[in-house]
């Protein structure tokens, strides 16, 4: 089957996760309750993106490096008493969000979606610089992953994981600019789903990736 577009948007790509629970009959758990933290959880993913750059762009002296790893240090055993079961937590889980509200991979900014494909952007920021102003080559299957993954698991669809996830990269992808980021359906048979995605710098395509996800079994970890 060769998926079109559907100009309807619907509220599927950011759902993925909370099906689980629901089939279960478990209540919603906490990382999926948007009303739980309110916006103060964007704020909170936002800081820890932005200081992760600021890190990465920055040369500090010694005394602030020790300042910084005793301050980190405080903040790290402050959480570790509150260290919850996965489907409590809330980082990575705040799917109404832009990024999720985690640092794991660079924030998508969705501007339109539909069943059967997705239109965004993504920046990445000094943390994920390979070198000479390119994307670490690492980092660019983990946003095809991200945004092919939600797609491929969104709407009323059951969960899949990545069979294989081949990226090609065509030019650089840099640090710094608002990128352009594209994934859409291929095909859909029985458990086998393939989505194809792009990256483009203004006219310029930067890397495009296929991958294969395959529907889980029941019980499938
Ligand atoms: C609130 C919570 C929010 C959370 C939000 C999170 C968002 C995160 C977003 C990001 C999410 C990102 C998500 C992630 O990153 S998921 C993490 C990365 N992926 C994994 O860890 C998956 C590990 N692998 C497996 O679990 C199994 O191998 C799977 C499940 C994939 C298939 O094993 P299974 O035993 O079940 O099935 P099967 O082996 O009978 O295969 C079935 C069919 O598929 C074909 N096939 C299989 N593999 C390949 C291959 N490599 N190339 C070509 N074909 C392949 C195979 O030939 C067969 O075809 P056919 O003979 O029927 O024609």
């Amino acid at each position: 089957m060769t998926s079109q577009p559907n100009p309807e948007p619907h509220k599927g790509f950011g759902d993925l996760g909370e099906r689980p629970w629901k089939a279960a009959g478990l209540p919603a758990h906490p990382g999926a309750d948007p009303a739980a933290y309110g916006r103060s959880w964007e704020t909170l993913a936002n800081a820890l993106s932005g200081f992760l750059d600021a890190l990465a762009e920055s040369v500090p002296g010694r005394e602030t490096v020790e300042a910084l790893a005793a301050d980190l240090t405080t903040w790290s055993d402050k959480l570790k008493p509150l260290a919850s079961p996965e489907r409590d937590r809330v980082f990575g889980r705040r799917t109404d969000l832009h990024g999720r509200g985690q640092s794991m991979s660079p924030k998508l900014v969705v501007i339109r979606s539909d069943r059967d494909s997705v239109e965004g952007t993504v920046h990445f920021g000094s943390y994920f610089l390979g070198g000479n102003g390119a994307v670490h080559g690492g980092a660019i299957p983990l946003i095809f992953d991200e945004i092919l993954g939600r797609l491929a698991n969104s709407a009323d669809r059951p969960p899949s994981r990545t069979a294989y996830l081949h990226t090609d990269f065509r030019s650089i992808t840099p640090i710094g600019p608002d990128l352009s980021i594209r994934a859409w359906f291929v095909s859909e048979e029985g458990r086998k789903r393939i989505l194809r995605a792009t990256i483009h710098h203004g006219d310029t395509l930067c890397a495009e990736a296929e991958g294969l996800f395959v529907a889980l079994r029941p019980g499938q970890p």
